[in-house]
């Protein structure tokens, strides 16, 4: 369902979660904040006997302090007016440190709750996502999440000030003031726009998403449409996305501007008319009218305060609309909802799998047993099946019939997490940690380094490596930049090994390797002891005689290679 520009159900779930992070925090700022506000009343009001003293005129203090001097009274009531604006202040500074830890604590579990939904979503699930999707949400859209959070509180604030000094103003001057307060809601109220902002804010977040995108496909493409000088195409649509994030700034900027217009017109308006009214109409006594312009003075900024920041949390609250989508998408299993099981040793199989994307492709209905230390092939054409045979069996998606069974019981989500601890799964494009060869090999779990440097052997890097100026310790860069795409394969392959999986999954994992290293690896991977279950799928044919089993995959369905 498409959200509305200014979705109360949004603002809502944005409350909702903002006072679930913030707790006790939340009410203990608002009475930091009436007791401010309350404080600076105080302060205001003893204006009146202090703007009395000073032009001479009898009230209520002068005759409680009769007896004490002119100037004496003076300085104890600017006394009491320092100490009022004195813990005003300290208030202040409470105030701002609460929200700070309210504000930060609200977008940084934000960020990880979202993080540990996209870590444990299934993966159907994920790679429906585009990556842009993600990267703008845990980024751009978090920043606009701590602004909105920001301009919410700022919001709170000024309309408390606005509540409690309005109060002081109707007290001093009820029907002039009453009226002032009423003509400036119903006039901030017709002219809010705050729906326009709302789409405007919309709208910002889909060109923010387009401009993620378009910044992703720059970089990943650079290098080969610079190879090709196809890179003003790149460019060419970075600066649409460019050009149409910044029109809509600029016509939100200009809504602003234009806002702060009609205000300074018409705080302006309102001063003449308290001036004429108090004066002219009402004869107020001048300390009173003194005390009311100071008091509408000190209104001006809470009000125009919280006119632009309503505008601006408008145009933000739709980041939480995105972070919301996002978690949704994510769709992940109910954490503690199934009890974890145990895996059985024994045969993996695959009964009757179906598992369609649409259209036909996927596989169609998949009988496989791999028995354990078994080595099996899997060789077909392109987008015949064999990924997503893989993915079914890692259990990163389920099955739309038949069943993954191992050890002779289904694998289900309780049975997952162990499941996904016995086996390892390699792709053609590993993933390396930006770290030393060490993590990367261990994955942080414990290892001696004879082991580390027996696997590096195992897959060929140990010469390399120990040309390395830190040996085992090198950090290898981003995704392992400063090796080869063969050395990264093997980097990952050695992971893999020194996890002691009971099955082994090689999506092309060696493809990048020349024929004759490729051998060498199998036959020393083969001759590991105890010999994991081997599953690999590839395109080349030249080393399928080392494999007890070679199938082909045909338009979603195995069969013996023929
Ligand atoms: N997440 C997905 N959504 C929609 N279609 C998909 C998805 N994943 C794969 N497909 C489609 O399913 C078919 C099988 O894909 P798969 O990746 O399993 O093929 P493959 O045999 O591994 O191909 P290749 O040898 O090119 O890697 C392809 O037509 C592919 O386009």
């Amino acid at each position: 369902m498409r959200r509305q520009p200014v979705d109360a159900a949004l603002l809502v779930a944005f409350m909702r979660a903002l006072a679930q992070s913030a707790r006790g925090r939340g009410a203990l700022s608002i009475a930091i904040i009436i007791g401010g506000a309350m404080v600076e009343s105080i302060g205001l009001i003893l204006l009146i006997p202090v703007l009395q003293l000073l032009t001479d005129r009898e009230g209520l203090v002068s005759l409680w302090f009769a007896e004490w001097r002119r100037e004496s009274l003076l300085l104890l009531l600017l006394a009491a007016f320092l100490l009022a604006m004195t813990a005003r202040a300290f208030l202040l500074y409470a105030r701002d440190r609460l929200l700070w830890r309210v504000e930060n604590d609200f977008v940084d579990g934000q960020r990880a709750q979202l993080m540990q939904g996209l870590a444990s979503a299934r993966w159907a699930s994920l790679a429906s996502v585009r990556h842009a999707e993600i990267q703008s949400v845990l980024s751009t859209e978090m920043i606009r999440l701590a602004t909105a959070v920001r301009l919410f509180v700022q919001i709170g604030v000024a309309a408390l000030l606005v509540l409690v000094q309005g109060g002081l103003a109707v007290y001093v001057a009820p029907v002039l003031a009453g009226t002032l307060l009423a003509t400036a809601a119903a006039a901030g109220f017709a002219f809010s726009g705050l729906q326009r902002a709302g789409a405007l804010g919309h709208d910002l977040a889909r060109t923010g998403l387009n401009q993620m995108q378009a910044m992703g496909s720059l970089l990943s493409g650079l290098k080969a449409a610079l190879a090709q000088n196809l890179q003003y195409r790149f460019l060419r649509e970075f600066r649409d996305t460019l050009s149409e994030a910044r029109d809509n700034r600029r016509r939100f900027s200009e809504r602003q501007a234009r806002l702060r217009l009609v205000f300074g017109i018409g705080s302006a308006a309102c001063a003449c008319l308290v001036v004429a009214g108090g004066a002219l109409v009402l004869e107020m006594p001048t300390p009173a009218l003194i005390l009311l312009v100071l008091i509408c003075a000190r209104l001006a900024g809470p009000v125009l305060n919280l006119q632009q920041a309503m505008q601006q949390f408008a145009y933000y609250l739709p980041s939480f609309a995105a972070v919301e989508a996002l978690e949704v998408q994510m769709e992940a299993p109910a954490a503690g909802a199934v009890e974890a099981q145990r895996i059985l040793p024994g045969a993996v199989e695959l009964r009757a799998v179906r598992r369609l994307h649409g259209e036909g492709a996927g596989l169609a209905g998949v009988d496989l047993v791999i028995n354990p230390s078994e080595r099996i092939a899997v060789t077909g054409a392109s987008g015949a099946g064999k990924t997503t045979m893989l993915d079914v069996l890692a259990g990163l998606t389920a099955p739309d019939r038949g069943a993954v069974v191992v050890g002779g019981a289904t694998l289900d989500v309780a049975a997952l997490p162990a499941w996904r601890d016995s086996v390892a799964y390699v792709v053609q494009e590993p993933y390396l940690f930006r770290d030393s060869v060490r993590a990367n090999v261990t994955a942080d779990a414990p290892c001696d380094d004879a082991a580390i440097w027996s696997v590096l052997e195992l897959v060929g890097v140990d010469t390399l490596v120990r040309r390395l100026e830190g040996g085992i310790d090198t950090l290898i860069g981003e995704g392992g930049a400063v090796l080869s795409g063969g050395e990264r394969q093997r980097l990952a392959l050695a992971r893999a090994i020194l996890r002691r999986p009971r099955l082994l999954m090689l999506d092309e994992a060696t493809n990048a390797l020349d024929l004759p290293s490729e051998r060498r690896l199998l036959q020393h991977l083969f001759a590991l002891d105890p010999s994991p279950a081997v599953l690999m799928v590839t395109h080349r044919r030249e080393n399928l005689d080392l494999f007890d089993r070679v199938l082909e995959m045909r338009e979603g369905r195995l069969l013996p290679l023929g």
